[in-house]
């Protein structure tokens, strides 16, 4: 039965970049807490019918949307409407990030900004860059240093019903998460802040690496012993990633690190574990990708967090071994029987946490 809504948080004006699934269900959970909400996309259908209707009619097409959401687009908001704003809310897939952050011209003075904060969950290819990176390089440290990451283990489908629901809120910057945690909580949505966006932001991307190949298990036909090896032994390698990479390892113990791998890995409801699923199914992955109708992060997410794995040197076979599958032409049955006859190693081998990535991000974010 979920809860009456109660404001945690004065009413806020709130523009949400990003129409898709999660930027919709968030417009909708800040609509019913009462705040004045702004949806931009891109998809002119989209804002034409949201403003007529309260639907989305390419997304949570089922879901009548608040009322105080009024859609924006398809051009990216200007500094009139930007100026405005008491939060920016980026829910756009990490691929299109820089394109968009590169257009917005935000103040670098805190007093005279919005709120910043971010939901998307990958790595950039090529640059194999954090969301902190992408913020840094095009609106400068300042602005990095006070965004704030919200992760965890929350389908949009499952929100939007009032589901209970917990995530975590991560910033440099105390008083910006607790700010977007009071924006956000709610008794059927709860927020827990932390001070670790780098672990926060690496959990969130990685666990779509392991959602594909725990998919690819029960494609095949495996069941609930492959499920929770896949699971467990995934979330060894995300924090021996996370800790070389300059991490907390305690981060990848949160909502954002084995919650939401555990929700992800066990949920057809999940793009990622679609995609592996229809892949230990026979399927190729380009017409996966072709008839998915929505982002699976974890498919770009596999080629960068390839390239971090060998930068840092860590064995991480079950990431590599999805590496292999989508992008060098190992079926998946022989991937599962190599994965299985590597020899036995210890079952947790942390590395040291000084001189990782992190490091140098921190240096350019002047947190050094
Ligand atoms: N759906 C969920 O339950 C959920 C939950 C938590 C986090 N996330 C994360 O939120 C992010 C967005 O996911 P989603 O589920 O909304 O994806 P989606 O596929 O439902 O929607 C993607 C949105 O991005 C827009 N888009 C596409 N290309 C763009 C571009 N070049 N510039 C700007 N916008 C562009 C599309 O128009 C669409 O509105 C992802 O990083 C995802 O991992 C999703
Ligand atoms: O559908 P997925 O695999 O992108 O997962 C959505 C969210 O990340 C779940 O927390």
């Amino acid at each position: 039965m979920p809860s009456p809504t109660r404001s945690f948080s004065p009413t806020r004006k709130v523009l949400i970049l990003g129409g898709g699934n999660f930027g919709s269900c968030l417009a909708d959970h800040l609509g019913d807490s009462d705040h004045e909400v702004f949806l931009w996309s891109r998809q002119e259908e989209v804002v034409n019918t949201l403003n007529k209707s309260h639907r989305n009619p390419a997304y949570l097409k089922d879901h009548l949307f608040s009322a105080n959401i009024t859609a924006v687009g398809p051009e990216l908001p200007g500094e009139d409407l930007i100026d405005q704003m008491d939060v920016l809310l980026f829910a756009i897939p990490t691929q299109f990030l820089r394109e968009n952050l590169t257009k917005l011209h935000l103040h670098p003075d805190r007093e005279k900004r919005p709120l910043l904060i971010f939901v998307n969950k990958g790595i950039e290819v090529g640059t194999h860059a954090l969301t902190l990176e992408i913020i840094a390089d095009t609106c400068g440290a300042e602005i990095a240093k006070a965004a704030t990451f919200i992760s965890g283990p929350s389908f949009a489908k499952e929100i939007v019903q009032r589901q209970p629901t917990s995530v975590s809120v991560a910033s440099f910057t105390d008083s910006e998460a607790q700010r977007a945690a009071l924006l956000f909580h709610q008794p059927h949505f709860r927020c827990y802040t932390g001070n670790d966006p780098i672990g926060l932001e690496l959990s969130g991307a990685l666990k779509n690496v392991y959602a594909i190949a725990a998919g690819a298990a029960d494609g095949l036909g495996f069941q609930n012993n492959t499920r929770a090896m896949i699971i467990t032994r995934g979330l060894s390698e995300m924090t021996c990633i996370g800790t070389a990479y300059g991490a907390s390892p305690l981060t990848f113990l949160g909502l954002a690190g084995v919650g939401d791998l555990f929700l992800t890995c066990s949920s057809p409801n999940s793009r990622n574990y679609t995609v592996g699923y229809r892949l230990g199914k026979g399927e190729s992955l380009d017409s996966i990708t072709n008839t998915l109708g929505s982002v699976a992060e974890g498919v770009t997410t596999t080629k960068g967090l390839n390239e971090i794995i060998q930068k840092l040197g860590v064995q991480a076979p079950i990431a590599t071994t999805v590496y292999d599958v989508l992008y060098g032409g190992k079926d998946v049955q022989t991937a599962v029987r190599e994965l299985m006859e590597l020899p036995p190693t210890k079952e947790l081998d942390l590395p040291p946490t000084a001189g990782g990535p992190a490091k140098q991000l921190l240096k350019k974010l002047g947190l050094d």
